[in-house]
């Protein structure tokens, strides 16, 4: 691991780290807050944060506002990239497909398979390099639209290893909108009995209840709704008895501020989990 930068912030340590990814194949970058009881050698909770359509390692830490409350409460924030990045990498013909936009899966499809990687990279690769560096108590996962999709599906596929979720205007039912439909075509291809396990809302229907609560936040002034189908979601979960706090909130649209407006109860949520 390369520490690229080091800057106190709330008398713990925002860093940005880089690394070489054999899953990806290529260099990944990643934040991490450290707040002071992490500095002090004791073990934390930690909150891998997965960021949205067109972000990368540094939109949460300059945007989220997380870093106070994870000082004043010991989390150390994990801020992955949101797709494998360079000149070797495929392109899209849009923001919502290719660099900037990995969807938290593994694609099978050329010319992606090589590189989009991301459900391996953040539950394998990352996962472990977090565990062997840091004190570690438990991992939980968070994240915003397609990473709020991520968060909601990762943790669902692999609750063994997430402890804890919650999202903020997550993409909860891809299948059912043009963002997921896109995408999954894209990386997973034509057959749709695929898409099923990377769709929160079917694998919450398939599963049944695997966490105590789930948290999600959704503004109702969201330009992106149609995207999002947080009341499919919503169903599901009331359908098998998974406990969901689905709070909607007036005027919040799907921007950064709203998401300053929840992330002390998020951090918050997650902590509250195992007490
Ligand atoms: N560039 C786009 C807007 C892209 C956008 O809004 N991205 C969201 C996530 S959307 C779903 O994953 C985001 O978090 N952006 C970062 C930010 O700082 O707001 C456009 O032109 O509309």
């Amino acid at each position: 691991m390369q520490l690229l930068s080091n800057t106190h912030c709330f008398s713990g340590e925002q860093r940005f780290y880089q690394h070489d990814s054999k899953v990806i194949g290529l260099p990944m970058k990643f934040g991490i807050y450290l707040p002071p009881k992490a500095l002090a050698g004791e073990r934390c909770l930690v909150l891998i944060y997965l960021a949205g359509l067109t972000c990368n390692e540094e939109t949460f830490p300059i945007k989220a506002h997380a870093q106070q409350i994870a000082s004043d409460l010991g989390v150390i924030l994990i801020s992955p990239d949101t797709s494998p990045r360079g000149e070797s990498v495929a392109v899209g013909d849009y923001w919502d497909i290719g660099q900037g936009a990995g969807f938290y899966l593994d694609a099978t499809e050329q010319p992606w398979a090589p590189h989009y990687r991301m459900e391996s990279y953040i539950t394998s690769e990352l996962y472990s390099l977090i565990q062997n560096s840091f004190a570690v108590q438990r991992i939980g996962l968070m994240g915003h639209s397609m990473g709020g999709h991520g968060a909601l599906t990762l943790a669902l596929r692999h609750p063994d290893l997430f402890r804890s979720v919650s999202a903020i205007a997550p993409i909860a039912a891809p299948i059912d909108c043009p963002w997921g439909i896109k995408a999954f075509s894209t990386y997973l291809g034509a057959d749709q009995s695929t898409w099923i396990e990377h769709d929160a809302t079917r694998l919450v229907q398939a599963k049944g209840k695997l966490f105590n609560n789930i948290l999600i936040d959704q503004g109702l002034e969201d330009k992106f709704l149609n995207q999002l189908n947080p009341d499919l979601f919503e169903a599901a979960c009331t359908h098998v008895g998974q406990p969901l706090q689905l709070r909607r909130h007036a005027h919040y649209d799907h921007g950064y501020y709203f998401i300053q407006s929840v992330m002390t109860d998020h951090v918050i949520f997650h902590v509250e989990a195992f007490v």
